[in-house]
């Protein structure tokens, strides 16, 4: 018999306290060890059009709803006695007639008129003209196919959790784009139909049961998308991708990636790599959430920061660990060296320039220099001007050399060097998160410490979420993802109204230098919420009034400080955010301390430091006019062209705040999405950007 659990199931798990959890678990696991235990009192839901729903007592109060037929047993739901019967007698489960994948249909309601009627306000009926094949070519269950015709946009964002996801993506999809998602050809098996997967999983023995059990809000680890399980499971002849907006669930993919690839073979290396330490950290933890109790699984990933890998294979390679030269240093350094130029330099110019182009393409001399390709800085630098400048960027990186310094680009180029010519590598597979962050002598390291054999590096990252980097060309450097990038089109963090207001900051496609493009249009997100707010204070003191007023709101409504955010632009406005949290009655907590523990402060911090991370309420304060975009910038840009740049890179870092309000602690709390989850955007001039106040 085979034994399934189904996403309901877990969601309504999650939603128990924990008592009631430990008590279901057990009877679970007595369930899957002997289905036929009398000990079970398995009663028939008399009441149900579905004949094989079944309850099972947990305690006095709790039941278990079962699907159960001579081949199967599916833990399908949990709740009290009478909600439990409740869901169970308006639900079936059946193969759909077109698709052919099962579902969890819901019965509507009985009544003369469709339950959503179109609300004048609202605009015509986005899906009036859908065919019955259409809405069933779709996995629209017959049943519905009248409420669906006559929901309008805003009635169907209620209606939609109520229909299988599939035909709830596929319609929210039409309503953004027009276009009707062409179902893929059905298998046989109903159950292995893609659609029906991600709902329904098979359970083989009781660690997987416990697996799937011991944290029912993480659903990322049992339930994947179809376009996730296929990312996760494809075979690359090359380097791949994966790009999607914020919340497309990316990470999760790198995640169930590296653990696939090194379930494949014993002798796998895996490295799963990303950006900073903390962001680092919560990959570990999903990896060890995937892994389970298969220590020899574990033994064949690595997660890590990319420094903190670049620093242990330098060190494994050269005897000694590398002495990186801090920020400060590598000022005075330039500033020492602008003696060995004629005329007067800028200095930003200089410490941009050497940031973004002779040390991060480590450039050896001056002829390199002349030839160096100057992507994403676009002013047009002569020759001469070059000429004039090499002799600072040589003196400084004499001066850092003499006195046993490097710098990162350093660091990762020594060991590309070491392993570039190394059949031996060390990792069989690479899989980088937050890849759009990675600059020159990042990719190109990555690519000299993985095999270059089938699945060598796999890539997941955002381009509207690039923060750090200019853009360059991967394909120069070798790593050609052309014809291997794919992109995820469903949000799982954030509701259908934050993801709108933010998908404002920026343009529906994005491409690399590599003409490879990112279509973030056509993004549906899987569940409803309140709309984010925008306002304009007439100060500072007005603003840091209202946003206190918003964090004592979301304090008052439940959200635990823990899972409330505040970002500025820059460090240097932290202090009003700091004075927000103290109106609010809190602490704050800066993120650069937080470490990968939330704790119980509000977090504060800088926009850059919100990547990866996400929380209930977000509030991004202090977008002056001065300082978003931050007016040195704008200074110090020198046409047309990098002034766009500019404004571009102002918008990603805002982007990628705005993205950070969730719904995984409701979830978590099975607390409904009754609470404003929002992202808050206080602006205290007119805003500079434009399109976010419309
Ligand atoms: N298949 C899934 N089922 C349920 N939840 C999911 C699924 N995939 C992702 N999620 C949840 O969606 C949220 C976003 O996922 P993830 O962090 O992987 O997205 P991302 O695309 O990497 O986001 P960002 O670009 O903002 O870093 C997380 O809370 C994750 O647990």
């Amino acid at each position: 018999m085979e034994f399934r659990i189904a996403d309901t199931f877990t969601d309504s798990l999650a939603r128990l306290p924990a008592p009631d959890q430990k008590a279901v678990k057990t009877s679970a696991f007595d369930l899957q060890t002997n289905p036929q235990n009398p000990g079970l009192q398995l009663h028939r839901i008399e009441n149900s059009k579905d004949r094989n729903f079944w309850s099972v007592r947990v305690n006095r109060d709790i039941r278990i709803i079962v699907h159960k037929t001579e081949a199967s047993m599916l833990l399908a739901y949990v709740d009290h006695h009478d909600r439990a019967y409740a869901w169970a007698e308006r639900r079936r489960i059946e193969a759909h007639p077109k698709t052919g994948a099962v579902q969890i249909v819901e019965a509507p309601e009985r009544r003369e008129l469709p339950l959503f009627t179109p609300r004048e306000s609202a605009g015509a009926p986005p899906f009036a003209k859908l065919s019955d094949d259409e809405l069933l070519s779709i996995g629209a269950p017959a049943d519905w196919l009248a409420d669906i015709r006559a929901a309008s946009e805003d009635g169907f964002l209620e209606l939609a959790p109520r229909l299988p996801a599939e035909a709830a993506e596929a319609l929210l999809q039409y309503a953004t784009t027009g276009l009707l998602a062409r179902p893929a050809p059905a298998p046989a098996d109903p159950y292995a139909h893609p659609d029906a997967l991600r709902r329904f999983r098979v359970v083989e023995n009781i660690e997987e049961l416990a697996q799937a059990l011991d944290a029912p809000w993480d659903k990322w680890a049992v339930f994947l998308h179809p376009s996730q399980r296929d990312l996760v499971e494809r075979n690359y002849s090359g380097p791949a991708h994966v790009a999607g907006s914020a919340g497309t669930g990316k990470s999760v993919v790198a995640v169930h990636r590296a653990v696939r690839l090194a379930r494949a073979s014993v002798q796998a290396r895996v490295l799963l790599a990303t950006f900073s330490d903390p962001l680092a950290a919560a990959l570990e933890r999903k990896v060890r959430l995937l892994a389970g109790a298969d220590s020899g699984l574990l033994s064949r990933i690595l997660v890590a920061s990319l420094p903190v890998i670049a620093a242990e294979l330098f060190e494994l390679a050269y005897g000694h660990r590398p002495h990186v030269a801090t920020p400060d240093r590598l000022a005075r350094a330039l500033e020492k060296a602008t003696d060995a130029a004629e005329g007067p330099v800028n200095a930003n110019f200089l410490r941009s320039e050497w940031t973004h182009v002779v040390d991060a393409w480590q450039v050896e001399d001056c002829a390199a220099y002349l030839a160096v390709p100057r992507l994403g800085r676009k002013n047009r630098l002569g020759s001469k001007q070059r000429e004039r400048l090499w002799p600072i960027f040589a003196a400084a990186r004499e001066s850092l050399e003499t006195r046993g310094f490097t710098t990162w680009p350093g660091v990762f180029s020594t060991v590309t060097r070491h392993y570039a010519e190394r059949t031996e590598k060390p990792f069989t597979h690479v899989v980088i998160d937050e890849a759009q962050d990675l600059g020159v002598p990042e990719l190109r390291f990555v690519a000299a410490v993985a095999n270059a054999s089938e699945n060598g590096l796999f890539f997941a990252g955002d381009l509207g979420q690039r923060i750090f980097q200019r853009p360059f060309s991967w394909g120069a450097l070798g790593v050609d993802i052309r014809g291997r990038s794919s992109c995820l089109k469903v949000n799982y963090r954030t509701s259908h109204q934050i993801r709108r207001a933010a998908d404002r900051l920026l343009p529906k496609e994005i491409r690399d230098v590599d003409g490879v493009a990112e279509a973030r249009g056509g993004t549906v997100s899987v569940f409803n919420g309140a709309e984010p707010r925008v306002l304009v204070a007439p100060d500072a003191a007005a603003e840091i009034d209202a946003v206190a007023a918003f964090l004592m709101e979301a304090l008052a409504s439940g959200v635990d400080a823990s899972e409330i955010g505040v970002f500025t632009r820059r460090p240097e406005e932290l202090s009003r955010a700091q004075a927000t949290v103290a109106a609010a009655g809190r602490e704050p907590m800066e993120l650069s301390e937080r470490g990968d523990e939330a704790g119980v402060r509000i977090s504060i911090g800088g926009v850059h430091l919100a990547k990866g991370l996400e929380f209930k309420a977000v509030a991004a304060m202090a977008c002056d006019e001065e300082i978003l975009p931050v007016q040195s910038r704008i200074d110090s840009v020198a046409d047309e062209v990098e002034l766009e740049g500019v404004y571009e890179t102002e918008r990603q870092p805002f982007y990628v705040a705005a993205t950070r309000a969730g719904s995984a602690a409701d979830q978590r709390r099975g607390a409904g999405l009754g609470i404003p989850a929002g992202f808050y955007m206080i602006i205290t001039t007119p805003d500079p950007l434009g399109p976010t106040t419309a």
